[in-house]
């Protein structure tokens, strides 16, 4: 209803506003370039031009770009009439044919081929509305002379030119804007991301100790490896804390409130280590009396942990590789598969591209485990871990063993940051800890606390303990120490250094767990 007559045609009785309609697609448009295309057409179509272009000035003023062409017009190249209106600021008007002959850009001579010589070309600068000096672009059309004479003098033509530079530059703005937004929202979610690596990598710091620039590096590329899902090869030298890495990856992962599952793939018999990976189902060997699931089932969800991988068996490096790539397993002498969705950090003390140049382990499965590849570097690269190191055991001996702190002497730690320590890390520990066993309650440790010129171990020398005399202390250091030697004796062998030693094999096994010395075997 308008003015309480009923509207049953709108275009024959309000004439005045037959234009709306083909105005609207402009007034809608969503993006700068779609409002150029849509002023085009509308100019096109209304005046009956043959020819109408709108170019856009670039972020930094020195090109006019064409929408959905890669045709570029530099501003200080006058061999174009666009050049000369967005620098004059003024329109220019010629005929085709005098114009062609004038400016030999290539491009536009090109674009001016299609144009007939005897049509005027009208080419206008556009600018921001309000803002005298911010162009935004140039349009220009090309028809009879009488149709752009026309169009000079009017009003609507005006209109449409100052519709076409509102929206253009609010758009142009509203772009602006978004970006403007979206890149701090992306700085701010850097920043969100650098905060949390940093805190994390602090807190890292407390369980793995070292502010080497070795040990920062690898603390940082830890907390990167956590936040994917990446396979990690930890490679290092024995003792060098590849185990602590892994659950400090596992910790830091999203998968933290999962299992971490550790298995060494050197300490378990080739027979049994599939049995253990994959589980079984009762009767698939001689010592399955029932079902069990296998370790993959353990992990489901968390991280699974495989030390040593070089020792894994051939026939199991295959299986391992269909478990990474599928996520897929069959239980021994199961018929029904299995899926776990398990992280993967494995690790190796020797180096896998040697073992896969000797034929001893797959390529494709070392590239598989090698997706974020990390080392650990070994004690004598970064022997100013060491104090802090020392210090961090000793402590947490006294918590573990309920005794005060006792702190190591400036010269103890002066004398073990000299020292050799091809058992890495867990030499280093294991000395200290001996030198806590040794030292006596309240007073520091001194340098001839720590083993290598630590007291004669035949009872002749026990008057050297003096007030460090500690009886289960001194006894358990005393049989670590000897433990140690005869497992080196026998090169890792339990069973001779069980016989040697006069005790049965079991009781030894318990021994090396309770003494920690399982690490130890060469
Ligand atoms: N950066 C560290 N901070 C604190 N403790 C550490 C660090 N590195 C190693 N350790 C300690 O040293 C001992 C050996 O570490 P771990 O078992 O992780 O070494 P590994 O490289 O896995 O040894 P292996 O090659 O024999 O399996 C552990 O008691 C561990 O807690």
């Amino acid at each position: 209803m308008v003015g309480g007559t009923p509207v049953t045609d709108g275009e024959r009785l309000v004439p005045a506003l037959t234009g709306f309609a083909s105005i609207l697609p402009l007034v809608e448009s969503s993006s700068p370039a779609q409002v150029r295309r849509n002023a085009c057409r509308l100019l096109a179509r209304t005046a009956g031009l043959p020819w109408v272009r709108c170019l856009a000035l670039d972020s930094d003023g020195r090109r006019l770009c064409a929408d959905g062409s890669d045709t570029v017009y530099r501003c200080d190249d006058f061999r174009h009439p666009f050049a000369h209106v967005i620098r004059s600021g003024t329109p220019l008007l010629g005929r085709v044919n005098a114009l062609r002959g004038r400016m030999n850009h290539p491009d536009f001579l090109a674009e001016a081929a299609n144009l007939r010589g005897d049509w005027d070309l009208h080419c206008r600068p556009l600018r921001a509305p309000g803002a005298p000096y911010d162009w935004l672009g140039v349009w220009g059309m090309a028809g009879s002379r009488a149709t752009l004479a026309a169009l000079q003098g009017s009003a609507d033509f005006a209109a449409l030119e100052r519709l076409l530079c509102h929206l253009w530059y609010r758009l142009l703005a509203q772009d602006r804007s978004h970006r403007q937004d979206q890149n701090l929202r992306d700085s701010l979610r850097r920043l969100r991301e650098d905060q949390r690596s940093h805190a994390l990598a602090d807190s890292l710091a407390r369980e793995l100790i070292g502010h080497s620039p070795a040990m920062v590096r690898l603390r940082e590329r830890l907390v990167r490896a956590a936040d994917t899902g990446l396979a990690v090869l930890l490679q290092g030298e024995t003792g060098t804390g590849k185990e602590c890495v892994a659950r400090a990856l596992h910790r830091c992962s999203a998968r933290r409130d999962g299992p971490f599952v550790a298995i060494n793939c050197a300490a378990i018999p080739e027979t049994l280590l599939e049995s253990e990976l994959f589980g079984h189902v009762r009767g698939a060997h001689s010592a399955a009396t029932r079902d069990r699931a296998g370790l993959l089932s353990a992990a489901d969800g968390g991280t699974l942990f495989l030390d040593e991988i070089g020792d894994m068996p051939p026939a199991l490096q295959a299986k391992l590789l269909r478990v990474l790539e599928s996520g897929r397993y069959r239980p021994l002498g199961g018929g029904r598969e299995r899926h776990a969705d398990i992280r993967l950090v494995s690790a190796s003390h020797q180096p896998l591209v040697k073992l896969i140049r000797e034929r001893q382990f797959r390529a494709d499965l070392y590239y598989r485990l090698n997706q974020f590849p990390l080392s650990v570097p070994p004690l004598r690269d970064r022997r100013e871990d060491i104090p802090e190191l020392a210090e961090h055991f000793a402590v947490s001996y006294a918590a573990r063993e309920g005794r005060p702190t006792t702190s190591l002497s400036p010269s103890a730690l002066a004398h073990l940051a000299s020292g050799d320590f091809p058992g890495n890390v867990r030499e280093l520990r294991n000395q200290v800890e001996y030198a806590c066993a040794m030292a006596p309650v309240g007073q520091p440790i001194g340098p001839e606390l720590l083993p290598q010129t630590a007291p004669p171990e035949s009872p002749s020398g026990i008057e050297s303990w003096g007030a460090a005399f500690n009886l289960r202390e001194v006894v358990r250091a005393y049989e670590a120490r000897l433990i140690r030697e005869k497992l080196r004796q026998f090169n890792g062998n339990r069973a001779k250094a069980a016989l040697s030693l006069g005790l049965p094999k079991r009781t030894l096994a318990h021994k090396c767990r309770q003494l920690q010395l399982d690490g130890d075997l060469p």
